[in-house]
């Protein structure tokens, strides 16, 4: 019931909650050794949002995916994705639930391309061979790569078609949830172009949502509908790319009022929302 004469915005559904961070405290080392890399740290991702985790070297947001994946444990506080603890996942439940593009693409040497891209359905074990080729075979074509680089080693791929293949082997199993680190390191421009293009369509038409760790701004632009940065062990700021921009901080200073920063935020419009 609504008290006439006031608005009230309705709040999202709880099924618009894809991943929930509450309280995080990641803890490595023993005995005197040990160090907090995430202290009380905080945030959550809705459904269809592009969110880009950035922060300093060693603040923590590979292993912030790392939560995300249930790969590793938090010390103190919650890892929610999808509505359960993502440490509840396990590795296959994982994989249906969330995608993850490693840093360099992580593909396996001695696979082919089509064996990379299908390994999650065939460790699964309940699909036969054929349908498993097919199932990757889609997906190698909704990745923007022709059915003659099936057979290819990753060896022999330029640096975009690895990213490629990762990113099929990624949707295997469609998650709804894709996680991305550092998606456009070691691209050329144009194939870094190429490849935010091709992330944004599959976006689009698969409807996922995205967390992604960049150090690359032109890359943060161009996917981002909210930055969460990191730094003092927690999530100090989120918002759009423009809203973050505008936070004190000496990292949010040094990363975005730098020359790149300028040359990256300046054909933008105030805020970018999808
Ligand atoms: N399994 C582990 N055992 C011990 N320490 C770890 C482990 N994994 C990560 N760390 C430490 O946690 C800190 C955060 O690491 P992480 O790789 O998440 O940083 P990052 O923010 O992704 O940094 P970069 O931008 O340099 O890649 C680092 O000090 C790292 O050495």
């Amino acid at each position: 019931m609504t008290t006439p004469g006031l608005t009230h915005t309705p709040p999202s559904p709880p099924d618009d909650l894809v991943v929930e961070v509450r309280d995080l405290w990641t803890v490595f080392g023993k005995g005197s050794e040990r160090f907090a890399v995430h202290q009380d740290l905080c945030f959550e991702v809705r459904r269809g949002e592009m969110l880009s985790l950035v922060g300093g070297s060693g603040t923590g947001k590979t292993v912030l995916l790392r939560q995300i994946l249930g790969l590793t444990q938090p010390a103190r506080g919650s890892v929610t994705v999808l509505g359960r603890p993502a440490s509840e996942m396990g590795r296959e439940g994982a994989a249906s639930r969330v995608g993850m593009l490693f840093q360099h693409g992580a593909l396996f040497s001695a696979f082919s391309v089509l064996d990379n891209i299908a390994f999650a359905l065939r460790e699964q074990g309940t699909l036969p061979p054929d349908v498993i080729r097919d199932a990757a075979m889609v997906k190698l074509q909704m990745v923007g790569l022709k059915p003659e680089h099936a057979t290819r080693m990753p060896a022999d791929l330029s640096g975009g078609m690895v990213k490629r293949v990762a990113l099929a082997r990624a949707l295997i199993m469609d998650p709804p949830l894709l996680l991305l680190d550092e998606p456009t390191a070691g691209l050329d421009p144009s194939s870094a172009d190429e490849f935010c293009a091709l992330v944004r369509e599959l976006r689009a038409s698969l409807g996922l949502t995205l967390v992604m760790v960049t150090h690359d701004l032109d890359t943060l632009f161009a996917l981002s509908t909210r930055v969460a940065v990191l730094a003092d062990k927690r999530v100090i700021v989120t918002g759009t790319p423009a809203e973050v921009a505008r936070h004190p901080h000496p990292f949010i200073e040094h990363f975005f009022m730098g020359e790149r920063g300028q040359r990256a935020m300046a054909p933008l419009p105030p805020s970018k929302e999808a």
